[in-house]
């Protein structure tokens, strides 16, 4: 039977990059993306504002939700200092299986903890099954009705602390409004719009931070 989109998009990883290089597989899969199948990875343009973000915090405890083909979740791993730790959370059993291998190839798999399920089940199993207490920087890219109740539960759950940095995707395409009406008026979040484009393409997107004030 035909192949999915993630399975062709593995391929073009083990056919374009080298094992252990994660820049590598970056390029290949913005490559594949361009030039033979679009996909839903946050890209190059917003991948820089990412790795930007990422780069000025330096954080030890990442939470991403969504991880599709891992291309995110390679991109901030590759960032992080000896000993930091990425829990990526993809419902998606088809995606998790390609985003291992992914994920295995960038050399990656000592940084990344990788969990099947539905982020509103895992949230609050975060403290006593993964032993963390507060997370220094989420990056949010699941399904978009997700994000505002998934933050929501991170709060409740203890997982923000001051100044933990939330990194969301997608603000204007598909968009999250009930989110951002939530970051930008709440008094506990300090939040700004970094505009970008959505992933290979010249739509409008981009990426909105928010610093939990605790
Ligand atoms: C099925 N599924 C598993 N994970 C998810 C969560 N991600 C998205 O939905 C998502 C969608 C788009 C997008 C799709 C079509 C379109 F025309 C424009 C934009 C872009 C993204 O960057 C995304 O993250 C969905
Ligand atoms: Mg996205």
């Amino acid at each position: 039977t035909r192949s999915t989109r993630p399975q062709r998009l593995l391929k073009a990883v083990r056919k374009r990059a080298t094992q252990g290089d994660p820049q590598s597989v970056i390029s290949a899969i913005d490559h594949f993306c361009r030039h033979s199948e679009w996909a839903m990875n946050v890209g190059d343009e917003k991948g820089s504002i990412l790795d930007s973000v990422v780069s000025e915090l330096n954080p030890e405890k990442v939470l991403e939700l969504g991880t599709y083909c891992g291309y995110s979740t390679v991109r901030i791993a590759r960032l992080l200092p000896p000993g930091a730790r990425l829990i990526t959370l993809e419902f998606n059993a088809d995606y998790a299986a390609i985003a291992r291998q992914v994920i295995a190839w960038a050399g990656l798999e000592d940084k990344i903890q990788l969990v099947e399920g539905a982020s509103e089940d895992w949230i609050p199993r975060m403290k006593e099954h993964f032993g963390i207490e507060t997370f220094d920087f989420v990056f949010l890219d699941h399904w978009k009705h997700r994000y505002l109740p998934d933050t929501k539960l991170m709060e409740d759950c203890g997982l923000l602390r001051k100044g933990t940095v939330l990194l969301a995707d997608n603000v204007i395409c598909p968009g999250v409004p009930d989110y951002l009406e939530y970051v930008r008026n709440s008094l506990s979040y300090k939040s700004c719009y970094f505009k970008s484009h959505l992933e290979y393409t010249k739509a409008e997107d981009g990426l909105e931070k928010s610093v939990f004030l605790g």
